[in-house]
């Protein structure tokens, strides 16, 4: 947004004005589309729905980001982070969920939630006050809370609210330290801690690993190395049903994946449930391993019983012991490692390839106000990757940096670190969600 005369700036609020008038009627039209389909999946919106959606949030950004004083917009976000200690608050502490069982319609009392949390009430209604202005919780008459379309989604919803709590732990604590990982980084070429070692004393793997004790009493003393292997269940549910949809799964038939650093197998389960001719090999470290045994043993056991799933402690930085596989898949792995490791991860993969083989990352792909060739550009007068719609994948990107001195990274950027590890970037997947798929082949295959 560079326009400062009023000519230029009253010209972009009216073509903003028309794109959301118009979309409001697309929009209407799509739900009551949706409305009429008894199988529709709300995590899997229309294309239609998909691109309004994006524009309608860029539009509105644009919108209040020109008629918005300045420096109070400024001093606002800078202020942000209390926007995330509130949702993490109600979210460990389960709010929407105290409120779905005592809620006859008017509401629950402040003194009902504050004895069930825990929290004082006159301090929790700071707290509720502020998510009520973002729409998360309503205030149906003074003092009485109910759930909104926002916050109805954490009820029972134990991966989501994992993934909220998980966010606030040490990850939000580690993003103290940011600004001294960048400031001591300056002539060097890479920080000597990242952010979450400086503030933890360990790499974020290792971290996990050292506190499976208790936490907290209030998350029935679930330690945090559990609470992430569950929160990356909710993230990628909540993140990946369109990759599931979007990318030609059908085509590896009852071939085999690798899903290489899978976690406890959230990916993999997802697709296995979807896809019942695919064959699973679970890699990760021993510690998740026997975590994803348990889940997958109450989530899917036909699946264990037949082995169409098989567990593998692996190290993806050693050998891969699984050759010539179909698909290797990696959700929310490249993001974790700066280049080197990234290029390292990579090569032991191509190793093991074979013509056929492909490897699948699935990531957020990151897309700047300049545009990308590969990437669907935005309508004018957004920016080209629709400015604020894209404001999730910039904080899971920096979170990345926080914790990893890593990246979220575009398709240049796949494409870079696909030739310097003897492979090519053969498409980039744009998929209905944040998340898209950079399928890699080896650099030697036919394929384009
Ligand atoms: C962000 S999580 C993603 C998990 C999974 N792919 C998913 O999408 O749910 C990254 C995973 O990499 C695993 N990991 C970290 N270092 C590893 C290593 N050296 N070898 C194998 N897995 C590793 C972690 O244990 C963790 O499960």
């Amino acid at each position: 947004m560079v326009s400062s005369s009023i000519e230029d700036k009253a010209k972009t609020l009216r073509l903003l004005a028309t794109l959301l008038y118009s979309a409001a009627e697309v929009i209407v039209k799509e739900w009551e589309i949706e409305a009429e389909d008894p199988n529709h999946d709300p995590l899997l919106p229309s294309e239609t729905l998909y691109h309004v959606r994006r524009a309608v949030v860029g539009a509105c950004g644009m919108y209040s980001d020109l008629v918005q004083e300045p420096q109070h917009r400024l001093m606002e976000l800078s202020l942000q982070h209390f926007t995330a200690r509130c949702l993490h608050i109600t979210a460990r502490t389960g709010v929407a969920d105290i409120i779905a069982e005592a809620d006859t319609g008017s509401g629950v009392n402040i003194k009902t939630i504050g004895t069930k949390t825990g929290i004082e009430p006159n301090r929790l209604t700071q707290v509720l006050h502020a998510l009520c202005s973002l729409n998360i919780f309503t205030e149906i008459k003074p003092g009485f809370y109910g759930n909104t379309e926002l916050s109805r989604q954490m009820v029972n919803n134990e991966p989501l609210r994992n993934m909220l709590v998980a966010q606030g732990l040490s990850i939000f604590s580690s993003s103290v330290e940011l600004p001294t990982m960048l400031l001591n980084s300056a002539g060097a070429e890479k920080p000597r801690k990242t952010a979450y070692e400086v503030m933890h004393g360990a790499p974020f793997w290792e971290y996990f690993e050292q506190n499976t004790a208790k936490l907290d009493d209030n998350l029935n003393q679930r330690p945090e190395l559990e609470i992430f292997a569950h929160a990356m269940i909710g993230a990628g549910r909540a993140q990946s049903t369109p990759v599931y949809a979007d990318y030609p799964w059908e085509a590896l038939q009852d071939g085999t994946i690798v899903d290489v650093g899978g976690g406890v197998g959230g990916m993999s389960l997802d697709l296995a449930k979807r896809f019942p001719r695919l064959h699973f090999i679970l890699q990760d470290r021993a510690a998740v391993i026997t975590e994803a045994q348990a889940v997958w043993r109450q989530e899917l056991p036909d699946a264990v019983a037949t082995k169409r799933v098989q567990f593998m402690v692996h190290d993806f930085f050693k050998e891969q012991p699984v050759k010539g596989a179909d698909a290797y898949l990696m959700r929310y792995i490249l993001h974790d490692w700066p280049e080197e490791q990234c290029i390292t991860i990579l090569s032991k993969l191509r190793e093991a390839m074979e013509p056929h083989s492909r490897i699948l990352n699935v990531d957020h792909i990151m897309h700047n106000t300049v545009g990308s060739a590969h990437l669907k550009r935005a309508p004018a007068p957004l920016p080209a990757n629709y400015g604020h719609a894209q404001l999730f994948s910039h904080m899971f990107d920096l979170a990345m940096l926080t914790l990893f001195d890593s990246k979220e990274h575009s398709p240049e950027e796949f494409a870079s670190l696909a030739e310097k590890s003897g492979l090519k970037v053969v498409k980039i997947w744009e998929c209905r969600t944040v998340l898209g798929v950079a399928e890699m082949r080896r650099d030697d295959t036919a394929l384009n």
